[in-house]
C-alpha cells in the first residue's frame, strides 16, 4: 500500500464499529476523560469555515430521571398511553450515559450553505462514535418523534437549534453482534465519467 503508514487499530475500529443499542448497554459509562476524547474526535470531522454547527448536552446519573419524565410525557402526548410511557421513560434511564446532539444551523450564513452544515453535524456524530468503539464503549443514536415533542426539544434546544436526538453509551453487555447490513464497496464508489457532449 503507498502513501502515509496506516493507523491499523484506528482503520480496524472505523472498519467494525456498529451501533449497540440502549438495552445491550451497561455500567460503566464513559469518563469524563474519555468523553473529552470522544468530543475531540468530533471536531475532528470536516466542518466548512469550523461553523462547529453543534452542541453536545451529557445525559448522566440523575439528570436521566429529568429525561425520562419528559420522554414519558412526550409518549402520553402522542397517545401511547400508560405502557409505552413508561417504555420511552426507560430509554432514558438504562444507558448509562446518553448524549444530546443539538444542531445549531445557520440558514443564511454567507458561504456554508445549510446542508453543509448539516454534513458537518452528521461527521461529528460519525467520529464521537467511532471513538466510543475504538475504546471498548457501545453506543447508538437515536431519536424518534419524541425529538419534535415542544417540551423535549425546548429542554435541550435554544431558540434556532434543533434536536437531533441522542447517542446511548455505555459498556456492550456481551460481545455484541454486529447486525450491520452494508452494501460491497463498489456499490457505493463509482467511476464518473464527463457527459458526452454531441
Ligand atoms: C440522526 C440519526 C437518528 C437516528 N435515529 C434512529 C432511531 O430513532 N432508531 C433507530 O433504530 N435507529 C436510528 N438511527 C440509526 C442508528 O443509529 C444506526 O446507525 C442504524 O441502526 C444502523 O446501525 P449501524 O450504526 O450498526 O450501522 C439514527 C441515525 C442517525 C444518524
Amino acid at each position: 500500500m503507498s502513501g502515509a503508514p496506516v493507523a491499523l487499530a484506528a482503520l480496524e475500529a472505523l472498519l467494525t464499529r456498529h451501533s449497540v443499542g440502549p438495552k445491550h448497554l451497561v455500567e460503566p459509562g464513559p469518563s469524563d476523560a474519555q468523553l473529552a476524547l470522544m468530543v475531540q474526535a468530533a471536531l475532528r470531522a470536516p466542518d466548512h469555515a469550523e461553523l462547529v454547527p453543534y452542541r453536545f448536552k451529557l445525559v448522566r446519573g440523575d439528570a436521566r430521571r429529568g429525561m425520562a419524565a419528559l420522554f414519558a410525557d412526550a409518549a402520553r402526548a402522542a397517545g401511547k398511553g400508560e405502557e409505552g410511557a413508561a417504555l420511552d421513560a426507560e430509554r432514558a434511564l438504562r444507558p448509562p450515559v446518553s448524549v444530546a446532539v443539538v444542531a445549531r444551523i445557520d440558514p443564511g450564513h454567507p458561504k456554508v450553505p445549510a446542508h453543509e452544515q448539516w454534513a458537518a453535524v452528521g461527521g461529528a456524530i460519525a467520529h464521537f462514535l467511532a471513538a466510543a468503539h475504538a475504546m471498548g464503549f457501545g453506543g447508538k443514536m437515536l431519536s424518534g418523534a419524541k425529538v419534535r415533542d415542544a417540551a423535549v426539544a425546548a429542554a435541550f434546544c435554544e431558540p434556532g437549534e434543533t434536536l437531533l436526538g441522542w447517542m446511548t453509551l455505555g459498556t456492550p453487555a456481551r460481545a455484541a453482534a454486529d447486525r450491520s447490513r452494508k452494501p460491497p464497496a463498489a456499490d457505493v464508489l463509482v467511476d464518473w465519467h464527463p457527459p458526452c457532449k454531441n
